[in-house]
């Protein structure tokens, strides 16, 4: 017997009006998921692990200002999580406050932090006497703005949010456009449990996380070969440090292709003999699908080729 079906339940960094919320909304409305709003990136994806949520919608990567530590960080240990999708979001703040208040009343601005230093160098010619007061996301310091008794003090005067936001929480905008770079993005994904993964669809990214033989001349080198060898492209990797002691990092990349891909296949099969640990954190298409060039010898074809002329050998042909 089956019961009444329910909507998928996708826990994101909230409150209502985040950037995050916004990449959302471009695949899945409020009439198709249930919205669970959640204080930071690391209860959204804990959420996930723990059952309370199907997926979670997290940033992982501005243009701006790089990987979002906290993202790659928990993907990157605890319970095994995977990459389903990816969500790219033009991100343009506006400066926004309690009605009646003006540009020169501003000495304290509260938002993310991510978002603060991509506006830094537009406060420090517009507003330098503007300090920053962290806030768990941009929405999370309008909506405390909005939330508090006109008397309490929330210990800001304007909140640095998205446009939308700020029509949400009923702030007033006392500046808009407000960035150092006019065509930032964020990149976010959406996460689940391991399962079926997605499809090829000629146009994928796949996301690990690597570690090195530690104190070994070349080990980069020999990381990095894995995927040259085979014809497969990286389009991110950065290193994070692992925490407990310096000198020792983790490698978060993203190579381009999918599971499916014999090259990709052979790549983590190179990688999983040469490397420590390897995660793999899911093959996902690629929001621009920009479709995967395949250089010559390297498609799935030459690897069967390849397969069968071995085996051919082996068996004394
Ligand atoms: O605070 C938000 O609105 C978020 O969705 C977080 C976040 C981030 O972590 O980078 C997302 C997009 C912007 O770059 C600024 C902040």
């Amino acid at each position: 017997m089956s019961g009444p079906t329910r909507l998928p339940r996708y826990a994101y960094l909230g409150p209502a009006g985040t950037f995050t919320e916004a990449a959302l909304r471009q695949f899945a409305g409020p009439d198709e998921a249930e919205y669970v709003p959640m204080v930071d990136v690391i209860s959204a994806l804990e959420a996930v692990r723990s059952g309370r949520a199907d997926f979670a919608v997290v940033p992982i990567e501005n243009s701006v200002e790089g990987g979002v530590t906290a993202t790659l960080d928990t993907l990157a240990t605890g319970d095994a999580l995977v990459l389903l999708r990816e969500v790219v979001v033009p991100v343009s703040f506006v400066l926004a406050a309690r009605p009646g208040t003006v540009l020169a009343d501003v000495t304290r601005v509260s938002t993310h932090p991510h978002a603060w230093a991509q506006c830094r160098r537009w406060f420090n010619v517009n507003l330098p006497v503007a300090v920053h007061v962290p806030a768990t996301s941009t929405a999370a310091a309008g909506a405390l703005l909005a939330d508090l008794a006109p008397e309490h003090d929330p210990g800001f005067d304007a909140a640095l949010v998205a446009p939308l936001s700020a029509e949400l929480y009923g702030l007033e905008i006392l500046a808009e456009h407000v960035a150092d770079n006019e065509s930032a993005v964020t990149r976010f994904v959406v996460v689940g449990l391991p399962g079926a993964l997605p499809a090829p669809t000629g146009a994928d990214k796949t996301s690990l996380v690597v570690h090195l033989a530690s104190n070994e001349s070349g080990a980069l080198l020999a990381m990095l070969e894995q995927f040259a060898a085979r014809g497969v492209n990286l389009s991110r990797i950065e290193s994070r440090p692992l925490g407990d002691l310096l000198g020792r990092y983790s490698f978060s990349i993203d190579a381009e292709g999918h599971l499916a891909d014999e090259r990709v296949a052979e790549a983590l099969i190179g990688l999983h003999r040469v490397c420590p640990h390897v995660r793999f954190l899911g093959s996902y298409p690629r929001a621009d699908g920009a479709v995967t060039e395949v250089a010559p010898g390297t498609n799935d074809a030459d690897f069967a080729a390849a397969r069968d002329w071995l085996a051919t050998l082996r068996r004394g042909c």
